[in-house]
């Protein structure tokens, strides 16, 4: 499935390389490319970044530049001004913890394809005018997860979702299993304590087992 295709957006086939999207935070730039060469060994391609470290920006940059089978996109784009930052740092796609109408018109301006975050009926409703229809469910568990969803059929029948936050290994596959859900976000794939020893056998091993899961 294609991204937020509406006219006006640049498409990007999120869900067509697999069933889970890795969120991922690095605190340094000396790690980004090996972690992102890791999970593309494990069969991971699409790789949100999140923007939550200094170095965040620095990070996607790398990425862009050396590991061209990886799609990276920015995470916790929370302002227009991160998402012309991501833009800027060759980022492929945005997702939003939330959802502004500022920040969906600035993505279509910048033609950066974005997965905003939504948590309600009336946000599904607020980013539907703007032309988005995939959106990400967050904090997907914490909000109502499975039964939250199936609720939301119901209405936005022609809504697609990626719940993400609060998702393992254990549960993504009662997520990807409903109708309205082709694919997951999770942070389970990169582990803070894996990251900080450099264990890119592990991260690829994790990816390898996501990527198994049914899409
Ligand atoms: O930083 C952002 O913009 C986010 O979107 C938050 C992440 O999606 C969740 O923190 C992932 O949740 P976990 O898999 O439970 O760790």
């Amino acid at each position: 499935m294609a991204l937020n295709d509406d006219e006006g957006l640049q498409p990007l086939d999120l869900v067509g390389h697999g069933p889970v999207i890795p969120v991922i935070v690095i605190d340094r730039l000396e790690d980004a490319v090996p972690l992102a060469e890791a999970l593309v060994a494990g069969g991971v391609r699409v790789l949100e970044v999140t923007l939550r470290t200094s170095v965040a920006l620095r990070c996607m940059e790398a990425i862009a530049k050396a590991v061209p089978d990886a799609i990276v996109g920015a995470g916790t784009v929370r302002s227009v001004t991160d998402a012309q930052a991501a833009k800027n740092a060759g980022c492929r796609f945005a997702v939003s913890p939330g959802y502004l109408s500022e920040i969906g018109n600035a993505c279509r301006e910048l033609d950066l394809p974005l997965l905003p975050g939504v948590a309600t009926g009336s946000e599904v409703m607020a980013a539907n005018r703007d032309g988005y229809s995939f959106l990400k469910l967050f904090p997907a568990t914490a909000v109502g997860g499975i039964p939250l969803l199936k609720s939301l059929a119901g209405p936005f029948a022609d809504v697609m979702f990626c719940p993400t936050g609060g998702i393992t290994l254990q549960t993504a596959p009662d997520f990807l299993a409903l109708p309205n859900v082709p694919v997951c976000g999770g942070s389970w794939l990169t582990p803070a304590d894996v990251i900080a020893r450099k264990d890119w056998g592990r991260i690829t091993e994790l990816a390898r087992e996501a990527s198994r899961l049914r899409a």
